[in-house]
């Protein structure tokens, strides 16, 4: 049973329990490997020789009721997987995993009241139906109150602007209207926790952003865990608190964006122009990269915050204009496969373990 409670302004909010807790979770797959050139095919036949794959190896990860956790990760790194064993499709391998207090592939019918779905290219709409009429079927599967139905659609339709096309049979939508209704339909059921695989792919830039302002919303206001995997590294800086890298299977990154530039950030650059001529300024724990009378260009040394280095500067100076390069997202993620080492929240090393 989902635990709920009344929050401020009478938003429904849901129970403390972790939505995930996933130990040493696994997954291996036995496949057949093909030999090269005839004499190979034929001996594949005869006698076919069969590897383990790891899929998904060791990974521990608790996510907190209404957190909002990306899944990043290469091509090929164990996320699909990690989701599919999250929805009870997958059955793990090894170690333990429940989610909102279910073990997945056990409760499958129990856990499909309490999680919500969008799997990127496919859709859980009637294909020759309008998307209003899919949503009203699953009103009736769900058997959901009509009053709370018609609250429902209101509260998405005014994010999701899903009046304008929800009358078109879903097979005419393009991609960004379908999954904006595809969204809407993985909500109905008012779901605790909700999995998106790519929520924002082949939208334009101000459907992104309608569909992160809806994401945001579900999660701060309704109390909803939002797990989404993404390629868009837009996604993550606009949307959520904590990342989680994988790579091989394995988890290794998990913590804040702020965590992960600590941990793999390369250099933050503070760029000073002065209002007045000024003398020589010497901040501590940096490293001047241009200095004239008007302009003062630092690097903080690693370690250094850089937030302090510019109080420092501001306090000391009299600064007219200022500026503060970070690496972006996209290089963030890039550091830390180059660097290697998985990284737990906080940017310490480690080995995936839940880092808060
Ligand atoms: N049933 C299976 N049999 C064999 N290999 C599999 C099976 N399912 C997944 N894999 C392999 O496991 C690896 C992880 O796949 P998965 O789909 O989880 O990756 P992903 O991180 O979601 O990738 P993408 O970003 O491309 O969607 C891939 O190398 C894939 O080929």
């Amino acid at each position: 049973m989902i635990d709920r409670t009344t929050g401020p302004g009478g938003l429904e909010i849901f129970g403390g329990a972790p939505a995930i807790v996933a130990s040493g979770l696994s997954k291996s797959v036995t496949v057949t490997v093909a030999e090269r050139g005839l004499r190979g095919a034929l001996r594949s036949v005869v006698r076919p020789e069969r590897v383990r794959r790891d899929i998904v190896r060791d990974v521990s990860l608790t996510v907190r009721a209404g957190e909002l956790v990306a899944l990043l990760g290469p091509n090929g790194a164990g996320k699909s997987t990690l989701v599919k064993m999250f929805t009870g499709i997958l059955v793990p391998s090894g170690g333990t995993l429940r989610v909102n207090g279910l073990v997945p592939h056990r409760d499958r019918a129990g856990l499909a009241r309490g999680i919500g779905a969008v799997f990127g290219q496919r859709t859980q709409l009637w294909w020759d139906l309008p998307a209003r009429e899919s949503l009203d079927i699953l009103r009736d599967i769900y058997g959901i109150p009509g009053p709370d139905h018609r609250r429902r659609l209101a509260e998405f339709d005014e994010i999701l602007a899903l009046r304008d096309f929800w009358d078109t049979p879903v097979r005419h939508l393009s991609l960004g209207q379908r999954v904006r209704c595809d969204l809407a339909a993985s909500l109905v059921h008012d779901p605790r926790t909700v999995f998106l695989d790519e929520p924002t792919i082949g939208m334009d830039v101000v459907v992104k952003e309608q569909v992160r302002e809806f994401l945001r919303h579900q999660a701060l206001a309704r109390g909803r865990t939002v797990v989404l995997t993404t390629h868009d590294t837009a996604d993550v800086a606009h949307l959520c608190e904590r990342l989680v890298l994988v790579d091989r299977g394995r988890v290794r990154f998990d913590g804040t964006l702020a965590n992960l530039r600590a941990a793999h950030g390369g250099s933050v650059t503070v760029r000073a122009v002065f209002a007045a001529p000024v003398g020589p300024v010497e901040i501590e724990g940096t490293d001047v990269v241009e200095r004239t009378d008007l302009r003062l260009t630092l690097v903080p040394r690693p370690g250094v915050d850089h937030r302090r280095v510019v109080r420092d500067l501001v306090g000391r100076t009299p600064v007219a204009d200022l500026r503060v390069d970070e690496d972006d997202v996209e290089s963030l993620i890039r550091n830390a496969y180059r660097d290697g080492r998985p990284v737990t929240a906080g940017g310490r090393p480690g080995t995936g373990a839940p880092g808060r």
